[in-house]
């Protein structure tokens, strides 16, 4: 009786929520026209614990409010020497002590090693249960070089480069960073998955 599984029909494209102007562009970059996006500026509140848990948490309360197919991302920036941390409190170690004291928390430490971590959540709708994605680019902290517009880019200097990701050309960054690498899953995620859209050209 069981006929071949059935596409699952997404009815409205997928809101990707987030505040940071930033993070649209690179995500808009990456992902192209692949999965058809758009995106509402709503700051959710962020529970503390693990990034994935947190992630997930985050895309169950913007499917609530969105009504609809969400996706949200969260970064971690993880000082190895630190066990992990700031990770997912960088955001108010950066605004709080500077790409300088980002440093001086490293101070004591040879080990200046970190990792950058993404995490996209993707839940079909309130209810669903979200899926996420981890990204890692590993690299290590720096004294501060290149442009200042993005967060703690200027300062982190992945793995096999001379640049830090301030320094690095956009599209380069966007091949190798954290952000792309689970963008990628999402990617392949839809692909697998085969959602179907409905625009509102195929309503008759
Ligand atoms: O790719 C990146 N490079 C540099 N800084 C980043 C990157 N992604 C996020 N950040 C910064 O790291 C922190 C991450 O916090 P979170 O993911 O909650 O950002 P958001 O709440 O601004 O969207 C923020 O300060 C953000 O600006
Ligand atoms: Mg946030």
């Amino acid at each position: 009786m069981a006929a071949a599984r059935a596409a699952v029909v997404v009815p409205r494209p997928v809101t990707f929520v987030t505040g940071n102007a930033k993070k649209l562009e690179e995500v808009k970059a990456i992902i192209g026209n692949s999965i058809p996006f758009k995106s509402l500026k709503l700051d959710l509140p962020e529970l503390q614990g693990e990034p994935e848990d947190i992630s997930k948490e985050k895309a169950r309360l913007a499917a609530l409010q969105v009504n609809g197919p969400v996706l949200v991302e969260d970064t971690c920036l993880c000082f190895n020497a630190l066990k992990g941390l700031p990770g997912p409190y960088i955001k108010w170690f950066l605004e709080k002590l500077g790409h300088e004291g980002l440093n001086n928390l490293l101070m004591a430490y040879e080990d200046k090693s970190a990792y950058a971590l993404c995490a996209f959540s993707f839940s079909l709708g309130p209810g669903a249960e979200p899926l996420t994605f981890l990204g890692k680019t590993p690299g290590k902290i720096v004294p501060a070089r290149g442009p200042t517009d993005f967060g703690w880019d200027p300062v982190f200097q992945p793995d096999g480069y001379d640049q830090t990701y301030a320094e690095m050309a956009k599209e380069e960054k966007n091949k190798i960073s954290h952000r792309y690498k689970s963008l990628a899953m999402v990617k392949s995620h839809f692909k697998e998955a085969g959602y179907v859209f409905q625009t509102e050209d195929d309503t008759i």
